[in-house]
């Protein structure tokens, strides 16, 4: 379901060429949660925002659902990002002025077939937090408002960068079950890119990725469960 074929991305800054994806492949199979694993620098970020429409590959093929989104214009590319693709970060990137109902709702009526917002953040655990402003909730409620926000728009795939890595170990992990649930229940391919080699445990599917390119990839039939997972 999501395919990236031989990704290069190279950006230029003057005379200097950094290759931060070095003919990339891989696949995720929808209903996945899939875990790009590497440290600072290996090209994490950057698959992840091409993944998403939000950075162009300068080689190579990403398949989303049989469609080849390098061959997209414009157009076609900001629908992709709207309808098919939820964004989570590690920062939240909520809207302070807007409660987390509203948060929420904006990104879900612009989706085609979006969720009840309000269902989605009971979902999330925010049934009596949903008309507080994000300055008035936890790092961790924060995130389930992020989280909630990509979900209510329905898209088929989540993307998270670092979605734990503001977050304490307890709060880390209540958000990794809220994600995993949200692979499961709403067959969604669930996508995280993390430097943290613990959270690659409870993972389906672990990418490592090193120097730019795919070094392993390793499907895992038998993941960990949250609660046995230390770090
Ligand atoms: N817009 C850009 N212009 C130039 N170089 C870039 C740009 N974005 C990323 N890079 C470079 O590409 C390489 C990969 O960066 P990327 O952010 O994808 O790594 P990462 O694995 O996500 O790292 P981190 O975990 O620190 O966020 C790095 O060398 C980075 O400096």
């Amino acid at each position: 379901m999501v395919k990236m074929i031989d990704v290069t991305k190279k950006y230029v800054l003057g005379e200097q060429v950094i290759i931060a994806n070095d003919n990339v492949s891989f696949s995720v199979n929808e209903g996945e949660l899939c875990v790009i694993l590497g440290p600072s620098g290996a090209g994490k970020t950057t698959i992840l925002n091409i993944l998403g429409g939000m950075d162009v590959a300068s080689s190579g093929q990403i398949i989303i659902d049989d469609k080849d989104i390098t061959k997209f214009n414009s157009k076609q590319l900001t629908n992709y990002r709207r309808h098919d693709v939820g964004f989570v970060f590690q920062f939240y990137n909520l809207m302070p002025q807007l409660t987390a109902l509203d948060n929420v709702e904006i990104a879900s009526e612009i989706g085609k077939d979006p969720l009840d917002a309000k269902e989605v953040l009971i979902s999330v655990g925010l049934k009596d937090r949903m008309h507080n402003f994000p300055s008035q909730l936890s790092g961790g409620e924060q995130q389930r408002v992020s989280i909630a926000r990509a979900i209510a728009k329905n898209p088929k795939i989540l993307l998270c960068d670092e979605p734990t890595g503001a977050l304490d170990i307890e709060t880390g992990k209540q958000i990794l079950e809220l994600l995993y649930n949200t692979s499961k229940n709403f067959n969604k391919t669930v996508i995280i890119v993390t430097h943290n080699q613990a959270i690659a445990e409870i993972a389906d599917r672990v990418i490592t990725v090193k120097n730019g390119h795919v070094a392993s990839n390793k499907h895992q039939s038998k993941p960990k469960q949250i609660h046995e997972v230390k770090w």
